[in-house]
């Protein structure tokens, strides 16, 4: 399969997420049959597949969890399989739940979760980095065990820009987030890809995906079946896409 990257780009010469014909599982079970996929910095990717189909698993390759028995991974031109220490330190991974440090304030999560990272940083650049993931300055010094989902989103997107990571993984971000706070976090992703991020969004939420998405991958079968660029104002043929997919089990 051919990846219509983004030309536009002079960064998308090079390709901070790519999984090459990758075949990869756990133990003797294959789940990835011959992935391929990549994302550009300053794309966002949405990869839809119904459950079971191998998101979470693609998501595991570059973190370094699920090893492929052939085929190319790399991340900002790292493979994890090899380093997987360097290859996340050039990643941000927000699962579908948040987890936090209960106790802690949402300023001193950044802080310790930053200085875990070895990444020390001023109190001025953890106020920035909180205030341009858009969670309010009345929260800052409040404790986070209070907070919705899509306030923990915000502290971990924080620790993201705060650690100017180049990729971010982000699994079911959207599932039980209200309208707003989901046209919220689609605002933020927009805010991370015009600082060269390269996000990878693993979601069952085609609609979603289409609002914000540069392109959109369907995998099936731990194979990647189609993708869709936006393109227009329309950006996508969502209806087109919604039958076609959900016919096969592909959509929920
Ligand atoms: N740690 C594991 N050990 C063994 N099998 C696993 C493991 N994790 C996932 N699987 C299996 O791998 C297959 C793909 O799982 P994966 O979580 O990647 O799917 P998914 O597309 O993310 O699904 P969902 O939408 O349900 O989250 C499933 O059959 C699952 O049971």
């Amino acid at each position: 399969m051919t990846h219509s990257i983004p030309a536009s780009s002079a960064a998308a010469l090079h390709l901070a997420l790519e999984a090459v014909e990758v075949v990869a599982g756990y133990g003797a079970r294959t789940i990835l049959h011959g992935l391929d996929l990549a994302v550009a910095p300053g794309e966002i990717y949405a990869l839809l597949g119904a459950n079971g189909a191998g998101k979470t698993t693609t998501l595991g390759l570059f973190l370094g969890f699920v090893r492929p028995s052939s085929g190319r991974v790399r991340v900002n031109g790292i493979d994890p399989g090899v380093d997987p220490t360097r290859a996340r330190r050039q990643l941000a991974y927000i699962p579908e739940n948040v987890a936090l440090y209960e106790h802690l304030s949402a300023r001193e999560n950044v802080a310790y979760l930053l200085d875990l990272a070895g990444e020390k940083q001023d109190a001025r650049a953890i106020g920035e980095a909180l205030s341009t993931a858009g969670l309010d300055s009345a929260a800052y010094e409040r404790r986070v065990s209070g907070f919705s989902k899509g306030m923990r989103q915000k502290v971990s997107i924080a620790l993201a820009l705060a650690r100017k990571v180049p990729a971010l993984l982000l699994d079911e971000p959207t599932s039980g987030l209200d309208p707003q706070a989901t046209a919220e976090f689609s605002r933020l992703l927009g805010v991370l890809r015009a600082q060269d991020v390269a996000i990878l969004m693993v979601t069952h939420d085609l609609l979603g995906a289409a609002e914000v998405a540069d392109r959109i991958g369907f995998i099936d079968g731990g194979t990647l079946i189609d993708e869709a660029t936006a393109s227009g104002a329309e950006r996508f043929d969502v209806r087109a896409l919604h039958r076609r997919y959900a016919a096969q089990g592909t959509l929920p």
